[in-house]
């Protein structure tokens, strides 16, 4: 097993309240001296009714409850990619594969929509069993607030890097999002040390809302190399950003590796809701981040086609198809 790690101190992890008086600028100026640092903070006074997380959550341990022949009816598509994802499909080498499940949930287009009708990947309808109604019930309410929180955060980015406000939220139309519902299982004292929750990785797009259960295992690594663990803080998401800022602001904004292990010997069960422009947008360095003598440290790229390099990358369908161990 991994070794276990100290967990992060007060001031390693800023606090954003949401809805402090100060104004939006302040907010801002606060969320930069975050993305600086850390490159992880947490949003409080979001605004998100503790109703739909409370809900969601119970969805989510209702939904990996079930027996795996059932879930398994809803099994992921390497299309469109909703649906159930058992454990050994998300396996990045050189890492054992992920100790987790999960439920993938994405921005719901209807079958008509050109970008369907065209073809592309990642752009489809949600995935949802009939058999278990109260699924999407609890998801889609869920989903919506995090579309809101996901435009006010875009907008606070926005101001924190000197662009007009509406920058990111422009760029993020029909914005390629996953909501992933997690549930990751304990893992045993005597795993093997390459083997992870989710191991070492940056987010690929722009920005990620994390809401964590209280058992933890999120852990953090800092820019001078240490790994801390996350808190959980009741009622926040933890926010970061994903690769595309690292391109935008010339790492001055560092999508932050971090991974999961979950050393607690209890269930652990965690949504993330992965935000990023529009399949075409096209990502490079920003005037207002390239300082003096400075020259673009990434070449400008797609922002759909470097999801879909590392989604790709990332996943083993044929593991997917095969049958579970009984
Ligand atoms: O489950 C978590 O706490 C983190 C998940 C994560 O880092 C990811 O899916 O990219
Ligand atoms: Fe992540």
């Amino acid at each position: 097993m991994i070794p276990s790690v100290r967990a992060a101190s007060a001031d390693e992890v800023p606090v954003l309240d949401l809805s402090a008086p100060d104004g939006e600028q302040a907010l801002a100026t606060r969320l930069r001296e975050a993305c600086l640092s850390l490159g992880f903070f947490y949003v409080a006074g979001h605004g998100v009714p503790r109703t739909l997380t409370e809900n969601i959550f119970a969805a989510s341990r209702r939904y990996f409850a079930l027996p795996e022949e059932d879930k398994r009816q809803d099994l992921i598509d390497e299309r469109f990619r909703r649906g159930y994802m058992p454990i050994g499909v998300s396996h990045k080498a050189p890492w054992r594969p992920d100790l987790k499940e999960s439920y993938e949930v994405s921005l719901d287009l209807p079958p008509d929509d050109p970008d369907v009708i065209a073809g592309r990947f990642l752009h489809g309808p949600n995935r949802w069993p009939a058999r278990h109604p109260w699924l999407q019930a609890a998801v889609d309410p869920y989903l919506a607030a995090m579309l809101e929180l996901g435009e006010r955060l875009m907008r606070l980015f926005a101001l924190s890097l000197d662009l007009e406000p509406e920058f990111f939220v422009s760029l993020a139309k029909k914005p390629t999002m996953h909501l992933r519902l997690f549930h990751y299982p304990p893992q045993p004292p005597q795993s093997p040390d390459d083997q992870f929750g989710i191991p070492p990785h940056s987010d690929l797009g722009m920005l990620t809302i994390l809401n964590q259960d209280p058992i933890g295992g999120l852990e953090v690594r800092r820019r001078d190399g240490e790994w801390i663990a996350a808190p959980w803080i009741e009622d926040t998401f933890v926010v970061n950003v994903g690769d595309l800022f690292s391109v935008w602001t010339n790492d001055l904004y560092v999508s932050t590796p971090h991974r999961v292990v979950n050393r607690t010997g209890r269930e652990r069960y965690s949504i993330p809701t992965f935000f990023s422009p529009d399949f075409d947008t096209s990502v490079s360095c920003l005037p207002t981040c390239l300082r003096e003598g400075e020259t673009p440290r990434y070449a400008p790229m797609r922002s759909g086609a470097y999801l879909e390099e590392r989604l790709r990358a990332g996943h083993r369908f044929d593991e997917a198809r095969r049958a579970p161990a009984a």
